[in-house]
């Protein structure tokens, strides 16, 4: 179910005419499909059946306050990764008693807030975190529930800079080590130990990983049981893969059908922290052409958004399908082009060697760019950030502005 299609010529978001919303808030501009979203969400909530489980939608894939809150609504819970992201979930009518906060870095101002507000759990990382997070507890005459993220040494097959669950990468506790951690942690009067947590990675394609993953973690739980831990929930992360090109990432019924063909399971409470399976495919990023510039070796689309707007081609060689918002006709000639940027690095691209039919003006739909899309997005070469729209059948709201020249050194001052 595809949610942006042609009608009569014209791509569509839902019932929206996606030119008609370009000539109203201009370019480049995120559109958002509230019906994908949601569709999305209710595919691994539905997948658990009578499972007890939790999803906490992981912010950082994409955190405008309106999505949020589209979730609020239908009981989602929220995986955190900082104090403003917790902020952004409380904003947005978020349950803090359903948030989870995960992350290495973890300061102390943050878990000072996330106690006061009475978030779920802390997804601890290191012995230090723990250490710290007891004592900012114990200041507060509180009890911080956590569970231990541990790194279960899994290959995750995905991108390196996205692949989480190995040693050699920054995340979690060693599962061999932690059990040790967990014995303290029990012993420490401002820590309740409540579950087990574990992430390897994002745009995962295959069930596999995630399954031996799962296997390790539940041996720790039953090796916890023996030595006195009694563990609640397992969080068992995101990371759940999506179709940019040809990629066939399982379902989430499937890979929730998988996971729980494992009847340990039950024993537990499971929470996930999906991100990408479900905002990726619910969003365009929306450009016009500004110039055409043939060429010898290369053609180049020289197009209004740029790396500021949407990284990931730039930093994971990320394939996103590049397509017109004007339907062409089938025989109309194409050439082949590089669809690039404004911005002055060579590594701005949202596209290369794209066959494409195009002419000076025309709108581009980058696709697949609702996850890790806008909150990515920064004001390199000054350039503000795109605006939001979020289309909901035939209605059209615009759910963040775009930013003015003016706000983008608003907090700078001149010297005396
Ligand atoms: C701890 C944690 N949870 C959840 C996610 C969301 O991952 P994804 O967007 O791949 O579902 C991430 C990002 O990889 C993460 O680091
Ligand atoms: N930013 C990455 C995903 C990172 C996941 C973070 N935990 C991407 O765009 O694919």
């Amino acid at each position: 179910m595809d949610y942006f299609n042609y009608k009569q010529g014209q791509l569509y978001a839902e019932d929206v005419s996606v030119k008609a919303i370009a000539n109203t808030y201009g370019t480049p501009c995120y559109i958002y499909s509230r019906a994908t979203l949601e569709r999305h969400w209710h595919a691994f909530n539905d997948a658990f059946g009578d499972q007890d489980h939790l999803i906490c939608y992981s912010v950082k894939a994409c955190s405008n306050i309106a999505i949020l809150n589209l979730f609020a609504r239908l009981g989602s819970g929220f995986d955190i990764v900082s104090v403003g992201e917790l902020e952004r979930v409380l904003a947005a009518g978020g349950d803090p008693s359903k948030v989870v906060f995960s992350g290495v870095g973890k300061r102390e101002d943050e878990m000072r807030r996330a106690l006061e507000v009475g978030i779920r759990c802390f997804n601890i990382e290191s012995e230090g975190e723990l250490d710290r997070l007891n004592n900012v507890a114990r200041e507060m005459g509180k009890a911080a529930a956590i569970s231990i993220r541990v790194n279960p040494d899994v290959d995750a097959q995905t991108h390196p800079y996205i692949s989480t669950g190995l040693k050699e990468n920054k995340f979690g506790i060693d599962i061999d080590v932690v059990e040790d951690v967990y014995l303290r942690a029990e012993g420490m009067p401002n820590i309740k130990v409540d579950g087990i947590d574990c992430h390897i990675g994002s745009q995962l394609t295959e069930v596999a990983p995630f399954l031996d993953a799962l296997d390790r973690v539940l041996d720790l739980a039953d090796r916890l049981k023996e030595k006195g831990v009694e563990i609640h929930h397992l969080d068992l992360g995101g990371g759940l893969g999506v179709r940019y090109k040809d990629e066939t990432p399982p379902l989430p019924a499937e890979y929730m059908q998988k996971m729980m063909e494992n009847t340990r399971l039950k024993d537990y409470q499971v929470l996930i922290e999906p991100g990408r399976a479900i905002a990726a495919n619910s969003a365009i990023l929306v450009s016009r052409v500004e110039y055409l510039k043939p060429g010898e070796e290369k053609s180049f689309a020289i197009i209004d958004a740029a790396m500021n707007d949407l990284i990931r081609p730039s930093l994971y060689q990320a394939w996103q399908n590049i397509i017109p918002v004007v339907e062409v006709a089938e025989d109309a000639a194409t050439s082949c082009y590089d669809v690039v940027g404004p911005i002055c690095e060579t590594g701005d691209f949202l596209g290369k060697d794209r066959d494409l039919s195009l002419k000076q003006g025309d709108l581009v739909a980058i696709r697949s760019s609702g996850a890790y899309g806008f909150t990515m997005a920064s004001n390199y070469n000054t350039r503000p950030r795109a605006c939001e729209v979020l289309v909901d059948g035939d209605q059209v709201h615009q759910i963040r502005r775009r930013e003015t020249i003016e706000e983008l050194f608003a907090g700078e001052t001149l010297l005396p």
